[in-house]
């Protein structure tokens, strides 16, 4: 019985980066937490610690930053691409990089001062093969919403265990995170990150807000739909949705009624509704999602 290396994969992760830029007076804030893994040739580090193919990832953190200062951090899906294929260009023996990076916002205080915003978080993973595949999944998180109307749940299953009543009017709250999957550009022009992200953030947000929902399922169905019917550069969206419960709270103790008004809005636990909605005819995924 012989014993083989499985899948394995090594790198940095998070390194956090703030990149300023100085416009004169003004200054532009990117902050990001980047984080990188390769995979290749990796047989004798594993086997005979011969590290004579292994890329120290502290260089690999140290690219981070000199590719910082050098090309400027844009759109974080330029700024993975420029790193992956590095890694993958400059390294005969790594034949995979995936690169994810995080980004942080700000709020514009004055020139050259700035508030960190409360705001979702952007996402993106990058994935480069030598053979010159690659994948580009976008994607937000901590974007929380809430319809404190035009929410429903009933009709579902009624077991020995099942106490909860239905509900015909309730409040649907959900902290969003989504990622969706980019069609390849097939030689064509290169996408605009920047503006997909916003308009793919505006679909996710109307989709929520203009849905009747009967069930946080339907939603999430509607809010991948509504991207896919919407923008032709995305050709798969997976979602992360924690149904942030709110209960009624019952203050008859008090001779008070509570006409929906008020709620205890509790952390956990909650119920996690995921899924993946996608064109029939998607490409095939690849390493995408690992
Ligand atoms: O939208 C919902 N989906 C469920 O599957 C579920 N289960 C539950 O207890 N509450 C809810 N709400």
């Amino acid at each position: 019985m012989a014993v083989v290396l499985g899948p394995n994969r090594y790198g940095k992760a998070e390194t956090r980066v703030v990149r300023v830029t100085r416009d004169g007076e003004a200054h532009h804030l990117k902050d990001c937490n980047v984080s990188v893994s390769l995979s290749g040739d990796m047989e004798e580090v594993h086997r005979r610690g011969d590290n004579a193919a292994v890329l120290p990832t502290d260089s690999q953190k140290n690219t981070v930053y000199a590719f910082a200062k050098k090309h400027g951090i844009g759109e974080i899906e330029e700024f993975a691409l420029l790193l992956a294929r590095h890694f993958v260009g400059s390294q005969p023996a790594i034949h995979h990089a995936r690169v994810e990076v995080e980004e942080y916002a700000w709020e514009r205080r004055g020139p050259h001062s700035f508030a960190r915003s409360g705001a979702e978080v952007r996402t993106c993973v990058v994935h480069h093969d030598r053979d010159g595949t690659t994948t580009v999944v976008s994607g937000l998180r901590d974007l929380v919403v809430l319809n404190s109307t035009g929410s429903e749940f009933h009709g579902f299953v009624q077991d020995e265990y099942t106490t909860l009543p239905p509900a015909t009017d309730r409040v649907l709250a959900t902290a969003v995170t989504a990622r969706w999957r980019h069609v390849p550009p097939d030689g064509g022009e290169p996408y605009d990150h920047g503006k997909s992200y916003e308009e793919v953030r505006r679909c996710l947000l109307d989709a929520f807000a203009g849905t009747y929902s009967l069930s946080l399922q339907q939603t999430l169905f509607a809010m991948g739909e509504r991207v896919l019917l919407t923008r032709p550069e995305i050709c798969e969206v997976r979602l992360e949705l924690p149904n942030k419960h709110h209960f009624l709270v019952d203050l008859s103790p008090f001779g008070l009624d509570n006409d929906n008004e008020v709620y205890f809005a509790a952390d956990r636990p909650y119920g996690l509704i995921e899924g993946a909605v996608a064109h029939d005819d998607a490409p095939p995924a690849g390493p995408a999602w690992d």
